[in-house]
């Protein structure tokens, strides 16, 4: 336990900081350039970092140090910078820390990974210290950051750098943090490390929330906060903010624009820009490559890419949640044998983070599907190997921070680019931005096609078909909104190959896209006009032809020089995978390894046919195959009304030929029943015989009751008559009496 200090050594403690105040603050003072008076200096930058207005000799007295020790800063920082082991500066540290220091603004930029959040934490923390801060004066510093886990890494850094200092600090990112309890606390808070969105629900929703003794305003990110989706919360938040501050703003690809330095109202300040001259944008460790793949065979080439990289931390990254959520489920049935993971602005924000801090353990190799929530500032405590962009970034930009969560500070890392022929503009303005990419073409026959399998997937399970559709849509709508026409064009996309490709039954309705485009209904093709296709195929045809692309094999492709990540024969493929949920899948997707090409227009809930070739035909085009045994063929409509026609033809002869059976039989039952009474006539006669001698009369009586017979049922019939013959009365009686007297005896 530790002993609680006594008051004389508090007192001797706080003398020793008024003193280390003091010559920090003549530090400064010497630093304004009408001083006059003999500078301290810092150590000389690199050659590729610019001096700004220190001028050369204000340096002389620390040349030769690069280490924090040396910097004019306070012991508790030096102690917190080295406890957490950081002992050199890098360029953009040295660069920048003696102008932010000194308290200007600065606007620094540098490579990913390059060690900026050092390069502001330091001064915030030094500017309070020197400003003697404490509790009781509320807020002093704001930094901010565009997402809930870059506001969090801060944060982590603050603590570990800070920890000897004894400021609040307090983390505002909201998703989940019950705001009541932040309201009670904020103004207690020295230091507050925030996303826009919610320091602004502050400050509209927090009594007293007062931020008018702000001393340094950081704007991590500063380009993604600056741009058009935090515009209106910045200004909002700006508008509170005192005037008179140091300003802060740090990122990798660093904005320049007069209009913004306005905005922030920054006081002449010092552009940073150390990789300025560097010969690539990127950090050199990183090893980059794009390989054309076209939109229907991403999920193919993605799969096959995880599963010969069980090995490595692989961040993919995707355009929108929808997708991340589709491909993370999917892929979890396809299991291919390493651990996936997904990150997304609509994940619960508790869930998020524990994400991202399972993703930051440096023993477990898995896959995390992300959108571009980790696409800027993460650090992923340095162990991300692979950065694949399966989707294309909007800009080259976007391009640097995704690739920039691998290759940090010192380590070593590789990104793959997925770009779809009608995107290959974007590897030009790449290059241009001093982007070192290594296109390759790719040979996709070894590929193995997983829409079968998905097919199967999004059958058995109605959620994720949902999913499926969701994706499809978002994907084309983050097309369709993207400003680079060049090379963001829906109208160029395949999009009945990729809407099967997601294993799904039909195109799902795009209702944003122009009616015209969407409406062309052309069966097994895509739905898009004969132009737009033809474009489409010159453009493939012309990149063949022109392009100096290096073709490779996909085996080639997927070698990893340092860590022999081969795909090697025992690497299995989809099929070698058996476990039993593929086993079903397969033997259900056996029937449609085929893709099936469908009219997108369809109305809902139309029966949809295919012949052998897997194209759509018209919805009655089914009859029964008697011939050649299947169950099933399918001919067009001039066929199938002729087929209609001969087999009623059939069914007629057919009938006629049953009706006359029948009534040959009918006949023969007659004749034989015309036989069986004519024969019982005779059986008669003879009973009458038996009888003795009123056998004549009684078949004289018969006779009388004797009729003429029609054959109804024969038209040949041939016409009986029997004669009546008739008896006298007298003969009658006597009958009668015969008949009487031999019932009695
Ligand atoms: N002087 C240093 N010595 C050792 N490690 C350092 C130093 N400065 C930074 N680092 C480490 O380098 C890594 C990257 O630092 P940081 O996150 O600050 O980079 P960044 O430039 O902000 O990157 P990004 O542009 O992606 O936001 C971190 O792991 C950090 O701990």
């Amino acid at each position: 336990m530790r002993r609680p200090k006594s008051r004389h050594f508090r007192k001797k403690q706080q003398l020793l900081e008024e003193e280390e105040i003091e010559l920090l603050d003549s530090w400064i003072q010497s630093q304004k350039p009408d001083s006059g008076s003999n500078p301290m200096s810092l150590p000389p930058l690199g050659s590729n970092a610019p001096l700004g207005r220190l001028d050369e000799e204000s340096f002389s007295r620390y040349a030769g140090a690069t280490r924090f020790q040396q910097l004019p800063i306070s012991q508790k920082t030096k102690d917190g910078l080295r406890q957490s082991k950081y002992i050199k500066m890098t360029d953009v540290q040295r660069a920048s820390l003696p102008h932010a220091l000194c308290g200007r603004d600065v606007i620094g930029a540098s490579k990913t990974g390059s060690g900026k959040t050092l390069s502001f934490i330091i001064p915030v923390l030094e500017k309070l210290y020197r400003e003697r801060w404490g509790t009781e004066d509320g807020v002093g510093s704001i930094i901010m950051s565009p997402t809930r886990e870059l506001c969090g890494q801060l944060f982590d850094v603050l603590k570990s750098v800070g920890k000897h200092h004894n400021f609040s600090a307090g983390l505002l990112i909201g998703g989940g943090e019950d705001i009541d309890t932040e309201k009670e606390h904020v103004n207690d808070l020295n230091i507050l490390v925030c996303t826009p969105r919610r320091l602004l629900q502050h400050m509209n929703e927090t009594l007293n929330f007062d931020c008018s003794q702000l001393q340094v305003l950081v704007l991590d990110e500063a380009d993604r906060i600056l741009d058009n989706k935090f515009q209106t919360d910045l200004n909002a938040i700006i508008s509170q903010l005192p005037k008179c501050r140091q300003t802060l703003l740090f990122s990798a690809t660093q904005t320049k624009s007069i209009q913004d330095i306005t905005r922030l109202s920054l006081k002449d300040p010092e552009y940073v820009s150390v990789h300025d001259k560097s010969a690539e944008a990127t950090p050199i460790r990183l090893c980059q490559t794009a390989i054309i793949v076209p939109l229907d065979q991403k999920l193919d080439m993605l799969l096959s890419f995880i599963k010969s990289h069980r090995n490595a931390k692989v961040l993919v990254f995707l355009s929108s949640c929808k997708q991340v959520k589709f491909v993370f489920e999917v892929f979890k049935k396809l299991q291919p044998g390493i651990p996936l993971k997904c990150l997304h602005g609509r994940m619960k924000q508790e869930k998020r983070m524990g994400i991202y801090s399972q993703f930051c353990k440096k023993d477990s190799v898995s896959v995390l599907f992300s959108t571009d929530v980790a696409s800027r500032g993460l650090d992923f405590n340095k162990v991300v190997d692979w950065v694949v962009q399966v989707d294309c970034p909007e800009d080259v930009e976007s391009y640097i921070h995704r690739v920039g969560r691998t290759a940090r500070f010192s380590s070593a890392g590789k990104s793959i680019l997925f770009v779809m022929p009608s995107e290959q503009k974007i590897l030009e303005n790449l290059q241009e931005a001093k982007v070192p990419i290594k296109p390759r073409k790719v040979n996709t026959k070894t590929l193995q096609p997983v829409s079968g399998l998905l097919s199967s997937i999004l059958i058995k399970h109605p959620n994720i078909q949902h999913l499926a559709q969701r994706a499809f849509i978002t994907y084309l709508r983050s097309i369709h909104v993207k400003k680079d026409k060049e090379i963001f064009d829906v109208k160029k996309l395949p999009i009945d190959e990729f809407s099967a490709s997601l294993g799904l039954p039909m195109t799902p309705k795009i209702r944003f896209l122009d009616p015209k485009i969407r409406n062309k209904p052309v069966a097994g093709k895509s739905s898009l006009p004969e132009s737009y296709t033809s474009d489409k195929e010159n453009l493939l045809e012309n990149h063949c032809e022109e392009d100096p692309i290096e073709k490779v094999d996909l085996n080639d492709l997927w070698v990893d020089e340092d860590e022999g990540f081969i795909l090697t024969e025992d690497t299995p493929n989809l099929g070698d995978v058996k476990t039993p949920e593929i086993e079903d899948i397969r033997l259900a997707s056996k029937v449609s390894k085929k893709k099936k090409k469908i009219n997108p227009h369809r109305p809902l809930g139309t029966r949809v046919v295919f012949d052998d070739e897997c194209n759509e035909l018209p919805p009655l085009a089914k009859i029964a195959d008697a011939d050649s045994g299947n169950a099933s063929f399918f001919v067009d409509q001039k066929k199938k009304a002729e087929n209609y026609k001969r087999m009623r033809e059939e069914l007629m002869q057919a009938d006629k030929e049953d009706k006359l059976v029948q009534r040959q039989r009918h006949r023969e039952k007659r004749i034989k029943q015309k036989r069986k009474w004519k024969g019982g006539n005779t059986e008669d006669d003879n009973v009458d015989d038996l009888a003795g001698s009123e056998g004549e009369g009684t078949r004289d009586r018969l006779h009388k009751n004797a009729k003429i017979y029609f054959d109804s049922d024969d038209d040949n019939a041939e016409r009986k008559e029997v004669t009546d013959k008739s008896i006298s009365v007298h003969e009658q009686e006597e009958l009668a009496l015969k008949l009487l007297n031999s019932m009695h005896s």
